[in-house]
């Protein structure tokens, strides 16, 4: 069932058109990648679903609501959630303070009836064990995993991750998806993460959807997409990355 879709969205910056035309929905509970070359569009499509942009034409239409003119807080209201390449986090306070900050604005914005039990998402995440670490102090991992326990406590129904696995190594690569696996699991959450590492993609996602030069490209399912000539060329003849 199309949780989120996008039709003819076009987002245009003064004279340069970022996105052209680009239509396509989100499945409830999928875990969809966005990929494409540099520049692709992906951090705007992002953001023109989570509010951070609005559209220049088209639509972002979200539980059956026309959302396109919506700012990012009421956005969140409403369920969606996003989380950024670099973690965004109360550095002064400690991780579990991270996960109220995101509680008490879900409240705000989304109200308690929507709330995810601390301990579900402090298990999710496994943080556990590192409630009064100083955020400050935590590795990249830990705050990664803090960004995602914090956006987990607006209580959303879908998470945009731009670039979750940016900087982390082979190991935390695989830590940080089976994390990801598991809060689509047990929450059924739509997990849409925009992403480079194609091979990482190929393995966690349903779908993954290929843009470049801000228009469609292609979306179906990891073997599909990623075996496909014209996203080969695309990725100029490789045919996954690290
Ligand atoms: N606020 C803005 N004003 C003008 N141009 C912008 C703005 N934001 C993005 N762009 C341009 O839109 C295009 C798409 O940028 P975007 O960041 O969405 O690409 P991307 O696919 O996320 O790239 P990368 O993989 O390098 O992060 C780029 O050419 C970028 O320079």
């Amino acid at each position: 069932m199309t949780q989120m879709s996008l039709t003819n969205v076009t987002m245009q910056f003064g004279p340069f058109r970022a996105l052209t035309d680009l239509s396509f929905g989100i499945e409830r509970g999928e875990i969809l990648g966005v990929a494409g070359p540099n520049g692709a569009g992906k951090s705007t499509l992002m953001n023109v679903c989570t509010g951070g942009l609005q559209a220049t034409r088209g639509s972002v239409v979200f539980n059956g609501q026309d959302i396109t003119g919506f700012k990012r807080h009421s956005r969140c209201g409403l369920g969606i959630a996003q989380t950024f390449q670099i973690p965004t986090l109360l550095s002064s306070v400690t991780v579990g303070e991270n996960l109220l900050a995101g509680q008490i604005f879900g409240h705000e914005v989304r109200g308690a009836a929507m709330d995810i039990p601390l301990r579900d998402i402090l298990y999710l995440t496994q943080l556990e064990d590192q409630l009064t670490l100083p955020a400050s102090q935590a590795d990249l991992l830990t705050r990664k995993r803090i960004m995602l326990g914090a956006a987990l406590a607006t209580g959303p129904e879908i998470i945009f991750m731009d670039e979750p696995l940016g900087g982390l190594n082979a190991q935390e690569i695989v830590e940080f998806l089976q994390v990801i696996r598991h809060v689509r699991e047990e929450l059924g959450i739509t997990i849409v993460m925009v992403e480079h590492k194609t091979r990482a993609l190929a393995e966690i996602a349903d779908r993954i959807l290929i843009i470049n030069f801000g228009a469609f490209v292609m979306l179906d399912t990891p073997g599909v997409v990623l075996n496909d000539d014209h996203v080969v060329e695309i990725y100029l003849g490789k045919k996954h990355d690290a």
